[in-house]
């Protein structure tokens, strides 16, 4: 979910402008939130006369759009560390924040009721109470450590709607048409892994038509480490073919199981988080957006195969944007797509159905008043198995969704049946841009030798396919190598010609040409979970809680914990280690039969004489906390440190102790 830039062009999809001086007539629309007038004439008579909810709710529904937003969540992870995590926040986090208040009425922070497993979270505290209130410092830095680390996505809580009612399988090939930042792209991906495996046979494709939001998708697919993401960067309504191979040799065009729609809007169904909008908003803005939303939307039909579910959302509120976009795609579809009924698949979740009847309204909102004068295909009525949130129902923004299912061929285009060259890319890259792929034999030879080491040293199982690995550049050193799937690497390879792919795959090794280590690569901490089954026991070594927070503790890259100060079983495991890149597993001692224990992969370093583990900042709070360690050197409190804030910055990398693998 989301909403185009205050201003901002949308050229390529074709839709209109958004200028400052539209809405209420104020020019200066970038006012600090809080001086914002929270009011715009046009708006509610538009509403009113659409009629968007019952009458005796109207007022309701225009005071919830006035007031700001609560904070939501949601946490993800390995079944272990959602259940760890849903303890701390339930047991600590909760506690913490009602002790902390010196007020009668503590914040309510609670499960939302539709979400399954109690995974997401409301709190009745907005973004920027959380952060200006010194009570709060615990659950701010909770926030930020959690969501860098990817245990936790901060998501407004309708957006987390479309891709639960995808019903995504960890064999699905997904196609998210308009997928940046990608908060919903991410959702899609931890519900392919939802199963626990760590190489799921099905892929998801996030497509962004704005080349540098494609890099806010890069961002979102690196905090989940999956190998099964590609990101391309197209207009969804002319959105190429993609095809892949067959286990025959034949080429085939792709049909996606599951295709979220989630189209550029109006918006103004974020007026709670964006207030600007209230400045802004004309009838016009969902008028202009009907057209590519439309586009958008029969493409994605299109590329959806028989019996695959699409949803089509929105954050508008408009039933231009909405209802009647669906519309015209079923009075086209001649039966191919049928409306599914979502009715009870989130249960407790409050919403309105979708509108039967709408208006249309010009710009001036004139509406057309003898209703003759309207398109047939404006008019028509609609089936109620559309879900509409408004504000008022749970204290939300305002989210429109629609599921739709494909029962028969719909505007085919010629399915292409084409023999190509199986391109041999032992060691292949990550493509940037469009940039074409030339062969260069050297590199594949030298990276023959790169892998032989790699498969060496770490003892990697036959099983493990290394052509699934890439790199970023066909030319000099490499510097990491990346870890994809089967079938996105065939996708990547069938496709470079016409697709601009912009990044795929998960960082699996990384070079750190280290004099005492035999590989001149280290294992990453990203694609370690994909990695880890293949890696052989010669570099695997298991660690206790005690231990692991000796290590965490640890930020002196030239002073890392000498090993006869660890425990003596750890010493013996290290002790014909030879020196180099090993994972670390913490294993927890199983509670109950019922809970998965938390089980944690990390990548270590064994020194000459030491041990240490890579983990950036962020990674470390997220452990230590789990494991119960001691925080006070990391959940700093900025009230009382302020000088020190730049130094705790939030961005660090993993390995910011590249120096460990001196010691
Ligand atoms: C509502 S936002 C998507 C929010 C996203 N799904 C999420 O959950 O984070 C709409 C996105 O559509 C993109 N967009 C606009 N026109 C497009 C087009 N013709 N093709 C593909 N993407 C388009 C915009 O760049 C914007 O990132």
């Amino acid at each position: 979910m989301g909403r185009r830039k205050f201003g901002k062009k949308h050229s390529a999809s074709g839709a209109s402008v958004l200028k400052q001086d539209e809405g209420n007539g104020l020019k200066d629309a970038r006012k600090p939130y809080n001086d914002i007038i929270r009011e715009n004439d046009n708006f509610i008579k538009y509403y009113k006369v659409q009629k968007v909810c019952k009458e005796d709710e109207f007022e309701d529904f225009v005071q919830f759009l006035k007031t700001d937003l609560p904070t939501t969540f949601r946490i993800t992870g390995s079944k272990g560390v959602v259940h760890k995590l849903l303890e701390i926040v339930e047991d600590n986090l909760i506690k913490d924040c009602i002790n902390q208040i010196d007020s009668e009425k503590p914040p309510n922070i609670f499960p939302l009721p539709w979400y399954p497993g109690k995974l997401a979270w409301q709190m009745d505290l907005t973004r920027k109470d959380i952060r200006r209130c010194e009570a709060y410092y615990k659950l701010h830095n909770f926030l930020i450590s959690e969501t860098e680390h990817g245990t936790i996505s901060r998501q407004e809580a309708v957006s987390m709607i479309p891709p639960l009612l995808l019903d995504v399988q960890s064999h699905h090939k997904v196609l998210d048409m308009c997928a940046a930042p990608g908060s919903k792209t991410a959702q899609l991906l931890e519900l392919l892994h939802a199963n626990g495996d760590p190489i799921p046979s099905g892929y998801v494709i996030a497509n962004d038509v704005d080349n540098k939001r494609c890099y806010m998708l890069v961002h979102q697919a690196k905090r989940l480490n999956s190998p099964c993401v590609a990101i391309i960067n197209h207009d969804s309504t002319v959105l190429p073919n993609l095809h892949s191979t067959q286990s025959d040799g034949s080429v085939k065009q792709v049909q996606f199981d599951r295709i979220l729609c989630d189209v550029p809007c109006s918006g103004d169904g974020t007026l709670r988080k964006n207030p600007d909008i209230w400045l802004k908003w004309t009838a016009a803005n969902g008028l202009n957006l009907h057209g590519v939303q439309s586009r958008i939307l029969k493409r994605g039909a299109e590329l959806l195969a028989i019996d695959g579910k699409l949803v089509y959302s929105t954050c508008s509120i408009n039933p231009i944007e909405n209802e009647a976009v669906i519309h015209r795609l079923l009075c086209e579809s001649n039966g191919a797509l049928e409306l599914v009924d979502v009715s009870d698949t989130l249960p407790g979740l409050k919403f309105s159905p979708g509108m039967e009847e709408w208006l249309v309204c010009s710009r001036n909102l004139d509406v057309y008043k003898n209703f003759d004068e309207v398109d047939e295909k404006w008019r028509t009525t609609i089936r109620p198995q559309i879900v509409r949130i408004l504000p008022h129902h749970q204290n939300t923004g305002a989210f429109f969704v629609a599921v739709l299912k494909k029962v028969k061929p719909f505007h085919t285009k010629e399915e292409t049946n084409i023999k190509i060259n199986d391109t041999d890319l032992d060691v292949g890259h990550v493509v940037e841009g469009s940039k074409k792929r030339n062969n260069d034999d050297n590199i594949q030879h030298k990276d023959e030798t790169v892998w032989k080491d790699i498969k060496s040293f770490y003892s990697i199982s036959d099983d493990f396919d290394s052509k699934c690995l890439l790199t970023r550049c066909r030319v000099g050193k490499k510097k990491n190598i990346y870890l994809t799937t089967e079938a996105v690497r065939d996708l990547v390879v069938t496709n470079q010609s016409n697709i601009k792919f912009i990044n795929t795959g998960v960082k699996a090794f990384v070079r750190c040409d280290n004099k005492n280590m035999k590989c001149a690569f280290r294992i990453a901490n990203d694609g370690l979970d994909s990695v880890y089954p293949f890696i052989g026991d010669n570099r695997k070594v298991y660690i206790d809680k005690d231990d692991l927070i000796t290590l965490l503790l640890n930020d002196d890259p030239q002073h890392s914990p000498p090993i006869p100060s660890l425990s003596k079983n750890l010493q013996l495991q290290v002790e014909n280690l030879s020196p180099g890149s090993c994972v670390l597993i913490y294993r927890e001692e199983e509670k109950s039969k019922d809970l998965d224990p938390l089980v944690i992969y990390m990548s270590g370093w064994r020194g000459t004489t030491s041990l240490r583990c890579y983990m950036d900042r962020h990674s470390t709070m997220h452990l230590l906390r789990l494991l119960g360690g001691d925080m006070s050197k990391y959940d700093v409190n900025k009230f009382q440190k302020q000088d020190d804030e730049s130094s705790q910055g939030e961005g660090c990398s993993e390995g910011t102790n590249t120096e460990a693998t001196k010691n």
